[in-house]
């Protein structure tokens, strides 16, 4: 099942069109890793998913539900966590998530057990600590808090990591990946390597349109150039070895790109220079990573 239907949407601002014809679908317990280039529209279409702006044609479906700009409906079973997440900083991090429980009429005795419950998955201890002292890390992991206080079937994170440091980079997507048998997960991001590590499935977002919605594994499988490196002593070696084995030289490297299975072409490969005496000083398998994919996909 689908839990969100993006159908054919536009979206302009003055004359500039940032949506065009955006159609996609996330499957429930996905984790989907939404990427683009700076401007390329991954915040507005999340504003749209969440009926904060209007949309000039199409429809978005949440949960089989129309989304409404104001006050959708299907917002109460999203979280949302933004880019910058705003606090009030004299507030300790279980009074913050009971005010916002409140907001959303849970009920007193439900926030007693669920706030412990997620200031524990969060990693953040329930004292008397104010937000104003907390890292950014920690404003993150209470904004995931805050997020899945209501249990949203699906949360949405905009550049989520971006504002971190490499280590509470590693920890929050640790906690994210760690959430996906509660809830399906949209989360927008330009760190390729973070798509890499939790997502499982990955959206490029290039032109107002998603050029790529699929698995890693299947955009991998599609834009794979699968790739022999090897290295040479000298320059000369590399050239001689490039014409024998058809390969692109630069410097003292030499790659090979194939198709088919990496032992036959490895094999046919050292024959032939081993048959001239070109011996590689390194020979290395190398796949392609996100980002040469998606460098292939916005060229
Ligand atoms: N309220 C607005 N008024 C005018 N232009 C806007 C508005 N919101 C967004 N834009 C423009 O729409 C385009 C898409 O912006 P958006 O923030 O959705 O991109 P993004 O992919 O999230 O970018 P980034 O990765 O830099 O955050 C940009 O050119 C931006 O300047």
């Amino acid at each position: 099942m689908n839990v969100l239907e993006v159908n054919h949407v536009n979206k302009h601002f003055g004359d500039k069109q940032v949506l065009h014809d955006l159609s996609f679908t996330v499957p429930e317990g996905a984790i989907f890793g939404f990427v683009g280039e700076n401007g390329a529209g991954k915040t507005t279409t999340m504003k749209l998913i969440l009926g904060l702006d209007t949309i000039d044609a199409g429809t978005i479906n949440l949960f089989g539900q129309p989304v409404h700009y104001g006050e959708t409906a299907t917002n109460q079973a999203v979280g949302y966590l933004p880019d910058v997440p705003e606090y009030y900083n004299y507030m300790t991090a279980a009074e913050y998530l009971r005010f916002c429980g409140r907001l959303t009429a849970m009920a007193p005795d439900e926030l007693k057990t669920r706030i412990p419950e997620m200031l524990s998955l969060v990693g953040l201890p329930n004292n008397k600590h104010r937000i104003r002292g907390f890292s950014r890390g920690m404003k993150q992991r209470l904004g995931i808090a805050q997020a899945l206080l209501n249990r949203p079937k699906l949360l949405i994170c905009d550049e989520p990591t971006s504002a971190l440091d490499p280590a509470g980079r590693s920890e929050f997507l640790t906690l994210l990946a760690s959430l996906k048998t509660q809830t399906t997960i949209i989360f927008s991001t330009h760190i390729l390597a973070d798509v890499e590590r939790v997502a499982d499935r990955v959206g490029i977002l290039h032109h107002g349109q998603l050029q790529v919605n699929d698995t890693l594994a299947a955009i991998k499988a599609q834009y794979a150039v699968n790739q022999i490196v090897l290295s040479f002593e000298t320059e000369a070696q590399a050239k001689q070895a490039a014409t024998l084995i058809q390969g692109k030289q630069n410097a003292q490297r030499v790659v090979v790109t194939y198709h088919d299975d990496y032992t036959e072409t490895a094999n046919a490969v050292l024959s032939q220079l081993l048959a001239n005496q070109l011996v590689p000083v390194a020979m290395d398998r190398s796949e392609p990573s996100l980002e040469d994919i998606f460098l292939e996909v916005i060229a």
